[in-house]
């Protein structure tokens, strides 16, 4: 008797708490205290087939702004792109430090840029920026680095072909392409036959221990991990670790050559961000912040971050593009007229005078948007958003997939219809594939860059035809980002 009155007596509690707490939070579906909406969220995952469908159904039920509690932790997402400007643009500082998987702090050892917070986050983004910019980002030097190393992989294509056509795994091609930009880069050197084995199966390795990193990876502690999932925890932090080393073999090598007094850096032409790093370090010192092990953890923080998402949004593009000829025919109309008739190549410096292959890149991306699942920044204060109350302790964040499907923004969201873009000049500023606010894509303008001179020089180049499946369904649905496919084209010289 005394036990059931004992737990009667808590649940009301509990519930009570759990009434109080929702009224400080967006709302969403009825919450119970301790495991949250996690029944409704279960549900809906496997009745409407993916998270992003989930997302958009709660959405659409419950307004822009919705909480859902994952177990007993609220996260309020945002799926529109005036509020997420409101809350990260306009009171940016406030949210700069995110949530971050305690699989993945444990793996980083709370070093680099991606999964870090606080000062050492500040000095290892602002430096980054710095190194990059000074590297020519955004400007011509960098579009000559792009450019070399699309024309090497195009030659590579071209020796294959058969009566000027080749069939190639488009994810190879553009796995190499990504992957050698971002290396050189950071170390210097691009993938060619000596390594590029390597570096794919290296990359094969990361994108199985990816697809397997779910939600549950990113909340579970590490503790729970190592004792119940521990073949989950060791597969991520194998893939990691060997991704690092590889990632980091040509920093190392360096630095072992400095010391040997064969490689001496020149400050007034620094060759890459290796370069860059290690002569911040060989003028100040090693510090907390600048030595070799979080050189180490920045090359595979930017090396991860710099391939995974341009490479998924390149064959998305290119299976839209596949799916709609019409819009490829007419891009390469607009390309063929600003190159004068492909007399040179499509330049950074012609993004101006090309309304519409902006406006299919800008549908690629907002139909790649590559987060099924936005990282969460922590609200430190109660506030509000949008007009609704938002408690201290709650996760928020621009949730981008729901965001981009948003059907009061984008009419017929499943279309893929660049002429949207077209029509209203403005809307494409609400596609924000890099996210907004103090953490947003430390790589926007080097990916920009990339996208624009690869998708533009291509289809300057060849005609693409299919070969094979296309993919019309989201490939790993419940997993926290998007997959790319195997995507197999026939490359058709022009
Ligand atoms: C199409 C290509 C890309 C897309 C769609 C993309 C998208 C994103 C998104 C959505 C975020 C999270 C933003 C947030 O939490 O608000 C992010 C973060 C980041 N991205 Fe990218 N990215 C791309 C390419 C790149 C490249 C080329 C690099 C590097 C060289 C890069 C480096 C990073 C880093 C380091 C972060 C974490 C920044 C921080 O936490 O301070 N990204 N990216």
């Amino acid at each position: 008797m005394f036990f059931v009155l004992f737990f009667s007596v808590l649940l009301g509690y509990l519930i009570v708490r759990q009434y109080q707490k929702v009224s400080r939070l967006p709302p969403g579906p009825i919450s119970l205290p301790l495991i949250g909406n996690l029944p409704q969220i279960i549900y809906y995952l496997w009745s409407t087939g993916g998270i992003v469908s989930t997302l958009d159904l709660f959405r659409k039920r419950y307004g822009n702004i919705f909480t859902l509690w994952v177990g007993p932790i609220p996260h309020v997402s945002i799926a529109d792109y005036e509020t997420s400007h409101e809350v990260f643009v306009k009171n940016a500082g406030k949210y700069a430090d995110k949530f971050h998987a305690p699989v993945m702090r444990d793996v980083r050892n709370d070093i680099g840029v991606l999964i870090t917070n606080g000062d050492h986050w500040q000095e290892m983004r602002r430096f980054s920026l710095q190194a990059f910019r000074n590297m020519g980002v955004g400007k011509d030097i960098m579009e000559t680095r792009i450019m070399e190393e699309l024309d090497a992989r195009c030659s590579d294509i071209d020796k294959l072909a058969t009566n000027g056509v080749t069939i190639t795994h488009a994810s190879e091609f553009f796995d190499l392409t990504v992957g050698s930009i971002i290396n050189s880069i950071l170390v210097g050197k691009r993938f060619e036959e000596d390594t590029k084995h390597e570096f794919l199966k290296i990359k094969e390795t990361m994108d199985a221990s990816f697809e397997t990193f779910s939600p549950f990876d990113m909340t579970a502690p590490v503790w729970f991990l190592k004792t119940f999932f521990k073949h989950r925890y060791d597969k991520i932090w194998s893939a990691q670790e060997t991704a690092k080393n590889f990632a980091a073999a040509e920093a190392i090598k360096r630095v072992e050559s400095i010391k040997s007094g064969k490689y001496v850096i020149d400050e007034n032409n620094l060759q890459d961000y290796t370069d860059a790093f290690l002569l911040k370090i060989q003028k100040e010192g090693e510090s907390k912040d600048f030595n070799i092990e979080t050189l180490k953890t920045m090359i595979i923080d930017l090396w991860m971050t710099g391939q995974e998402t341009t490479t998924t949004t390149l064959i998305s593009g290119f299976n839209q593009l596949l799916l709609h000829p019409e819009v490829m025919i007419k891009a390469r109309e607009e390309i063929l007229k600003i190159t004068e008739n492909g007399s040179r190549h499509l330049s950074l410096t012609d993004r101006t005078s090309t309304p519409y292959v902006n406006a299919v890149i800008g549908e690629i991306q907002r139909h790649a948007s590559i987060l099924n699942v936005s990282f969460w920044k922590i609200n430190k204060e109660f506030t509000y958003m949008g007009g609704h109350p938002v408690d201290a302790g709650a996760l928020v964040t621009s949730q981008l997939s729901a965001l981009h499907v948003n059907e009061t923004v984008f009419k017929n969201p499943q279309e893929f219809n660049p002429e949207r873009f077209i029509r209203d000049g403005k809307l494409l500023q609400k596609v924000i594939p890099f996210g907004v606010g103090k953490r947003n894509c430390l790589g926007e303008s080097l990916a920009k860059a990339e996208l624009y001179l690869i998708f533009g020089n291509l289809l300057l180049r060849y005609k693409f035809e299919q070969h094979g499946k296309l993919s019309t369904t989201e490939l790993m649905p419940y997993s926290a980002g998007k997959r790319p496919f195997k995507l197999e084209m026939k490359f058709v010289k022009i």
